[in-house]
């Protein structure tokens, strides 16, 4: 009898699961072979809207579309087989009303076939959320530095600096919780008010910009990989890619105007 080793994927409620243990370990991925590379070591992945100014050049995540979002995330399933993987809601796919939402993220888990899908926004959201789940989708949420919101925060800017706005936040991550979210992004947030609502709420919180005291961190991988060049400050440099790239491509560049490359090794020859 052969035996067969299934790898089951990772799913919303074993992340939910995680709540207070071993930290969640989380990266964005929007691409194939960079996907296959994280599934090895990542609990989830995220096929973020950032892919908007990472791989397109937008100087925001509010031109991202609905199209754009499925394609990067169906190169992610397909080049993953054991995280699980969360796809954007993009900017305007999911406000305005619970039904349109849905909608939307159906066709994001049909045509992806993804295990869940993130959006932004707390208390303003719970219906939404609660809409979701109660209906076989799994929602990530997402508060504190909203990046879809940039027009109206007037840029990416870091929240709860001043406790007096601390409730307010407390009171989105206790929303979500409430209405069935199975995690909740705290971006951009000071380490205090994180340490706080991660004790205060029953799902686990994952970090970007928020602190240790977070159930699970999540960074875009352009940004730790050194791709960025202008990565946002909560960023840790864990490779020089960026570097890798370039001297990779001048070594190219010189060896083909010196016509070093191609070798014999790199040509097809005649049949004998
Ligand atoms: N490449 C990339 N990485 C990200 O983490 C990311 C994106 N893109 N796009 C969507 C949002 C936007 N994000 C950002 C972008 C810039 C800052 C930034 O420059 N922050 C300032 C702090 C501003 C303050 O102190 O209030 C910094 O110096 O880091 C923060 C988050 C996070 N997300
Ligand atoms: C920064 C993460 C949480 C995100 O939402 C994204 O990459 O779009
Ligand atoms: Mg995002």
């Amino acid at each position: 009898m052969s035996q067969e080793i299934v790898t089951r994927r990772i799913t919303a409620p074993d992340i939910r699961a995680r709540k207070g243990g071993e930290p969640i370990v989380s990266l964005t991925a929007y691409h194939a072979h960079t996907a296959a590379i994280v599934d090895r070591y990542a609990d989830f992945m995220l096929v973020g809207d950032s892919l908007g100014m990472v791989m397109h050049g937008m100087d925001s995540t509010v031109g991202v579309t609905l199209d754009m979002m499925m394609a990067h995330g169906r190169a992610v399933v397909r080049g993953s087989k054991r995280a699980l993987v969360v796809v954007d809601m993009p900017f305007g796919t999911y406000e305005e009303s619970p039904s349109e939402a849905f909608r939307n993220a159906a066709r994001i888990m049909k045509e992806t076939a993804c295990g869940a899908v993130k959006l932004e926004g707390g208390a303003r959201m719970a219906e939404t959320i609660r809409f979701l789940t109660e209906r076989g989708i799994p929602v990530m949420a997402h508060i504190g530095l909203t990046p879809q919101a940039v027009n109206t925060i007037g840029g990416f800017k870091t929240q709860g600096r001043d406790p007096a706005h601390w409730s307010v936040i407390k009171a989105d991550a206790q929303a979500v919780a409430d209405a069935g979210a199975f995690a909740v992004v705290l971006e951009g947030i000071v380490e205090p008010l994180a340490a706080e609502i991660t004790r205060e709420v029953s799902i686990p919180t994952i970090g970007i910009g928020a602190s240790k005291e977070c159930d699970g961190q999540i960074l875009v991988l352009e940004d730790m990989l050194g791709l960025n060049p202008k990565p946002p400050k909560f960023v840790k440099q864990y490779g020089a890619v960026g570097a890798a790239i370039e001297d990779a491509v001048k070594a190219y560049a010189d060896d083909v105007r010196t016509r070093t490359f191609p070798t014999d090794e790199q040509i097809y020859k005649l049949k004998k």
